[in-house]
């Protein structure tokens, strides 16, 4: 994995600022990628199987893993969430909303805890062809952080094609804009979980965004989903 500290924090806050996404290539090895495909298989990691047909989130299968996480999988959320945080409430702030979070992610842990979410969100999805997902946010209760990311596993146009991972933005009184993008495997996504500011005329106003992943047509596609939050349930 890419040492965090060498990472362009800045340039990636101004995208996330201007665009609500951004994109970090080859963050993780293409053995680590393997590793974390591997361990699909791998059931005690994991606590609960949802089959997205059966809730018609769309076609495919993720699992939610359990406490506590694989190393590398707990490294990257502790280790980005203090780059996020100020990002998180410069956003909080243009909106005069009076969420705050803290600056490490030890303490935004605890306030989910005592809050009922101490359930881990972290995730992995498979689809095979045909697979795709919904357009959706990952919401788990009252308590949320603005900012997600998704590590791509395996290569788009090698070891799948199509499944595009596919954002729509939603401006008041217009319709939605669609932006799709397609990481390369050890890439890693971070985008906005629910609403994010851009800035009008008079002022910033709120924007809301979904995301979901458009048809699988050949192959298999594995992604990881690291949410900052924790669940209800
Ligand atoms: O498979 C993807 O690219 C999207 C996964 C997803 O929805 C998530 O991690 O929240
Ligand atoms: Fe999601």
């Amino acid at each position: 994995m890419e040492n965090p500290e060498t990472i362009d924090w800045k340039t990636i806050e101004n995208e996330l600022n201007t665009k609500g996404y951004a994109r970090i290539e080859r963050v993780l090895t293409s053995d680590e990628c393997d590793t974390l495909s591997g361990d699909y298989e791998h059931a005690a990691l994991y606590r609960k199987t949802i089959s997205m047909e059966r809730y018609r989130f769309g076609l495919g299968e993720y699992k939610y893993f359990n406490y506590p996480l694989p190393g590398l999988i707990q490294q990257l959320r502790q280790s980005f969430y203090p780059r996020l945080a100020p990002v998180a409430n410069l956003w909080m702030q243009q909106l005069n909303l009076p969420h705050q979070y803290p600056a490490d992610f030890h303490t935004f842990q605890e306030t989910c805890h005592a809050r009922g979410q101490d359930k881990p969100t972290a995730l992995i999805l498979k689809y095979g062809a045909s697979g795709h997902n919904t357009l959706h946010q990952d919401l788990y209760g009252e308590v949320f952080f603005p900012i997600q990311m998704v590590i791509f596993l395996n290569q788009a146009g090698e070891d799948y094609t199509g499944g595009e991972f596919v954002l729509t933005q939603q401006t008041p009184r217009a319709q939605s804009k669609a932006i799709v993008l397609r990481p390369n495997k050890g890439d890693i996504l971070l985008f906005t979980t629910n609403f994010r500011p851009v800035s009008g005329s008079r002022g910033y106003y709120r924007v809301n965004m979904k995301h979901g992943v458009s048809e699988v047509l050949s192959g298999e596609r594995f992604t990881l989903g690291i949410i900052f939050h924790d669940a209800l349930s």
